[in-house]
């Protein structure tokens, strides 16, 4: 059996508005909050009477891992408005067992995999947030992040919200709260709350007597409905078709942006809350934060990257022996490009199935130490061969300077390499930590410098222009601001300070 995760807290809360107030660990002071986000989170959301929803938000939150590997959680309720939490440290594997999920009744769940964007990486942190309301409590699960928390947190605190994590998802899950307990049903609440939160946000929330689906005007982060062996009384929410298919739910849409559904016994119900909404789907959970085996605007997120590769090819050719792709997420616009340029593709680099993703990793030398762990080359594949080199993305720069490096010393004569997206150069606010603009290589180097700086033969990324047009749909319905600094949900000046070097200069010249 798999042990449990000693990092990890257990919660059973009564139905009573006010159970959480007596937690120890309220930290009220937002000035301690870190200026800087640190570091796209899965959610799941299941309403299945008669059906073992904690098993199947583990089988769900298990797809979903890929999407965060800090920390995990679910939340359920059973018939008499009780919900019961596990959340713990590390990987869904080892935050549950059998005996804890049997621990979880009911009849209605949310679950969550972290990958911390504001908030520190620790187990009270961990989700999903509860906050108790008159109607019973509320368990919220957020993917994306806010930008005007500094903001929120303190009308929050003001307000007399007992916060006890350093998140903005709780910020959320408190906002709703404090609507219901002004007499609001817990639709008109999550409505009013929403007119508070700026940012991104793709929410799973489970209240005793149904679960509700929702995603900000802009929609930047995903979010699918699913039914349950298509019976209309059965749904499922999910950041990723992949997280249905795991569970055999079959997708009936994507929860739209600026829409929130209410999924409960009379069924689904949709209320488009937003006058504003307008579609800018984060173009990087195309490239690579999604899985390839999910769907996203009509089509498997594989065949998405394989024609990038195909793109990639036809604007940066190169004359080259072998084309291999860098695991995992690079694999299939490597084979993209071998389709369209005839070169044969070969597999280089072979991935230690154990170690999950390195740039999600929340420090440095944890990116570091996990890249060498991650890949090893194959010599007899590489020696003598001028080998090409396909990745989705550099962003730090940190898988590339140490697989060049491998490469060659397996015997590469030649490396190239090739991108199928264009150069990172403006952090992501949004939910993604590509950190500081500092610490993105393309924020401050040329292609020529960064070519020299990794050691490479040859660099080329694909051009803005072919990513979007890849997608077959028109481009204003993405964001693709780490590529363009053109941001769609307004972001306020501290905030951008806190990551844009121009901003950054700027605050520290004297006035006048
Ligand atoms: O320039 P860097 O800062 O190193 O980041 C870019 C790398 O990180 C990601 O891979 P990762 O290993 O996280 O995940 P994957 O296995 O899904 O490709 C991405 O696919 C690049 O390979
Ligand atoms: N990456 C995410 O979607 C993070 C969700 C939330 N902002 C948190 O930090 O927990
Ligand atoms: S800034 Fe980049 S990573 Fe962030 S939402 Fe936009 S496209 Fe996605
Ligand atoms: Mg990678």
């Amino acid at each position: 059996m798999i042990p449990h995760h000693p990092l990890s807290s257990d919660e059973h809360y009564p139905a009573s508005a006010g159970s959480l107030s007596e937690s120890t660990e309220v930290n009220p002071a937002l000035s301690n909050r870190p200026d800087k986000p640190e570091e796209a989170c899965g959610v799941f959301g299941v309403y299945a009477p008669g059906e073992d929803v904690a098993k199947m938000t583990y089988f769900g939150l298990y797809a979903l891992q890929h999407r965060g590997q800090e920390s995990a959680g679910i939340a359920t309720f059973d018939s008499n408005a009780q919900v019961h939490l596990h959340k713990g440290m590390g990987l869904v594997s080892q935050v549950f067992n059998e005996t804890i999920l049997e621990e979880l009744p009911g009849h209605l769940a949310v679950g969550h995999t972290r990958y911390s964007t504001t908030g520190t990486s620790r187990v009270v942190n961990a989700q999903p947030a509860i906050v108790p309301t008159r109607l019973g409590p509320l368990a919220l699960a957020h993917n994306g992040n806010l930008v005007n928390t500094a903001v929120l947190g303190q009308e929050l605190i003001e307000q007399k919200c007992n916060l006890i994590t350093t998140t903005d998802s709780e910020m959320i899950a408190w906002a709703i709260g404090l609507e219901v307990d002004k007499g609001k049903d817990w639709l008109d609440a999550a409505i009013s709350a929403f007119q508070r939160c700026k940012g991104a946000y793709s929410l799973a929330i489970a209240t005793p007597t149904g679960i509700m689906g929702a995603r900000d005007p802009n929609g930047i982060r995903p979010l699918v409905i699913g039914t349950l062996e298509g019976n209309p009384t059965r749904y499922v929410l999910a950041s990723e078709t992949c997280g249905l298919d795991i569970i055999g739910a079959e997708y009936l849409r994507d929860v739209e942006p600026g829409e929130l559904v209410w999924i409960g016994e009379e069924g689904l119900a949709s209320f488009h809350w937003s006058q504003a909404s307008e579609r800018k789907l984060c173009i990087f959970e195309m490239i690579y934060f999604a899985r390839p085996d999910s769907i996203m605007c009509n089509e498997s997120l594989y065949s998405y990257r394989l024609q990038l590769g195909r793109q990639l090819a036809k604007e940066s050719p190169a004359d080259v022996d072998i084309v291999i792709g860098v695991p995992d997420s690079g694999i299939p616009a490597a084979i993209g490009f071998s389709q369209t340029s005839g070169i044969p593709y070969a597999e280089g680099l072979i991935k230690n199935r154990y170690v999950g993703r390195t740039f999600i990793q929340p420090t440095q030398h944890m990116r570091e130490s996990g890249i060498k762990m991650k890949l090893n080359p194959l010599k007899d594949v590489l020696t003598g061969k001028k080998v090409l080199m396909v990745d989705d993305s550099i962003v730090r720069g940190t898988t590339s300077r140490k697989i060049v490096k491998a490469l060659r010393d397996a015997g590469a004569t030649e490396v190239h390499m090739r991108i199928s997206s264009p150069p990172v150069t403006h952090p992501c606010f949004y939910g993604i930590d590509t950190d500081s603009q500092d610490q993105l290589i393309a924020a401050t180097k040329s292609v020529a410098e960064i070519e020299a700086q990794i050691e490479v033969d040859s660099l080329a990324y694909l051009s803005w222009e072919g990513m979007l047009i890849a997608t077959g749909e028109d481009p204003s319905r993405f964001c693709s601001a780490c590529f363009t600094g053109d941001y769609p949900i307004q972001i306020p000046d501290p905030v951008k300070r806190s990551k844009l070097i121009m901003e950054k200069a700027l605050s520290s010249t004297p006035a006048g």
